[in-house]
């Protein structure tokens, strides 16, 4: 398998957690035989430095003729006092709406190694498994019109949604949760207040009838982010649209024990776009204490999705396990008060994660 890949690894951790997941793909290519052809380009706030803007017109022509686009993260606190329109951010929504990829999947797992490190209870979080299914390219990040009027001192932000936008990243977490053991889709939305959210909820139904085997039901945003705490193993897979998702899979750090496991993929467009669900962590950036797992895990979604190399995904997948139960710990995922653990740095572990996928892929290669 040859895969050509945009790497865009943007501003603060993003270099430093892209930079693990090449070693990790270097790796799979090395045992699995494929060869993995990155494609370095500038994006966000590094954008901005080097070109004035943070989707510089390079970055987009040649990721539009990749196989897939592989990002880290994007933002710097030197930009903050920009329009939104000229922020680092800006060059992400930008970039996502031209690969035109509508349906953002973001797994959450509680790892059962990392039981301690959640400050929820073990009971409560033990086999939860969550696919979030988030509306990308709509809602309140993209619609019109947007702008902070200073002399009336007044801003608007629009939240608008097509019947058809919302049926076809509907379908796709349907076709999801078809497929899942559980068969169960949670809507999220705000249907007591919204249009939009009324609409939303009309046109989910209607998918619904679709998919006799999956069970539905309807939450409100507001009481879903307790439920999400309180019994996230009651979920199965979360179709919300942009804003809402974008907050409730971050919310969902605290049941995998870190915002740093959490990878995504996305879909449905011209090329798909790969992406650890954290920021740019101008807090931790530069000082090895980024954890590098969401990163590489999407990596794993990348294979398993534009590569169609699902042992290999699964080989990436495995050595996550292997490294937690081994006790190693980057920072975020470091507990006072429990035995066993070995703190790690950034590369450190990555090198590990690097070791152990070449062992499970030669393995899986020598079993066939
Ligand atoms: N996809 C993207 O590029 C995103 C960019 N941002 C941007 O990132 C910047 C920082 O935003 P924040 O709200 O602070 O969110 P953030 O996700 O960057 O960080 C939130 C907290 O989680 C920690 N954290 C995040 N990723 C981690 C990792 N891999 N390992 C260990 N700890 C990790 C950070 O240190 C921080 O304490 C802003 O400029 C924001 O706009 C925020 C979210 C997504
Ligand atoms: C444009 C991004 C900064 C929004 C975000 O936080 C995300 O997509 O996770
Ligand atoms: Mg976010």
């Amino acid at each position: 398998m040859h895969l050509r890949i945009a790497l865009l690894a943007g501003d603060g951790i993003g270099p430093e957690v892209i930079q693990e997941a090449v070693n990790v793909l270097d790796a799979v290519g090395e045992v699995g035989g494929h060869t993995f052809e990155y494609m370095p380009l500038l994006i966000g706030g590094a954008g901005i430095d080097a070109h004035g803007t943070p989707l510089p017109n390079e970055t987009l022509q040649k990721t539009l003729t990749c196989d897939a686009a592989l990002l880290g993260a994007v933002g710097d606190n030197k930009f903050n006092k920009l329009a939104p329109s000229e922020r680092p951010e800006a060059g992400l929504l930008k970039i996502r709406a031209e690969l035109g990829g509508f349906a953002n999947l973001r797994p959450a797992i509680a790892y059962k190694a990392l039981a301690n490190n959640s400050p929820l209870r073990h009971e409560i979080t033990e086999g939860a498994d969550i696919m979030f299914v988030r509306e990308l390219l709509g809602g309140l990040y993209f619609g019109e019109p947007r702008l902070w009027d200073k002399q009336l001192r007044r801003a608007h932000n629009t939240m608008v949604y097509t019947q058809d936008e919302v049926e076809r990243v509907a379908r796709i977490a349907f076709d999801i949760a078809a497929k899942r053991p559980k068969k169960k889709l949670t809507s999220v939305d705000k249907a007591n207040v919204l249009e939009c959210s009324q609409m939303w909820r009309f046109v989910v139904d209607q998918v619904a009838n679709e998919y006799p085997n999956v069970t539905v039901e309807h939450q409100l945003v507001d009481s879903m982010a307790i439920h999400l705490m309180t019994r996230p193993r009651d979920f199965d897979v979360i179709l919300t649209e942009n804003l809402f998702g974008d907050i409730l899979s971050d919310e969902s750090g605290v049941i995998t024990g870190s915002l740093g496991m959490l990878p995504s993929a996305t879909v449905g467009g011209k090329v798909n776009l790969y992406e650890p669900i954290h920021g740019s962590a101008p807090d931790i950036a530069g000082q090895g204490k980024a954890n590098p797992i969401g990163t590489i895990l999407t990596a794993a979604m990348m294979l398993r999705i534009s590569g169609g190399l699902e042992t290999e995904a699964k080989g990436i997948e495995d050595a996550v396990v292997q490294v937690l139960e081994a006790g190693y710990r980057t920072p975020d995922i470091l507990s006072r008060n429990v035995d066993g653990q070995h703190a790690v740095d950034t590369q450190l572990m990555g090198r590990l994660l690097v070791d152990l996928v070449k062992a499970n892929l030669a393995a899986s290669l020598s079993a066939l």
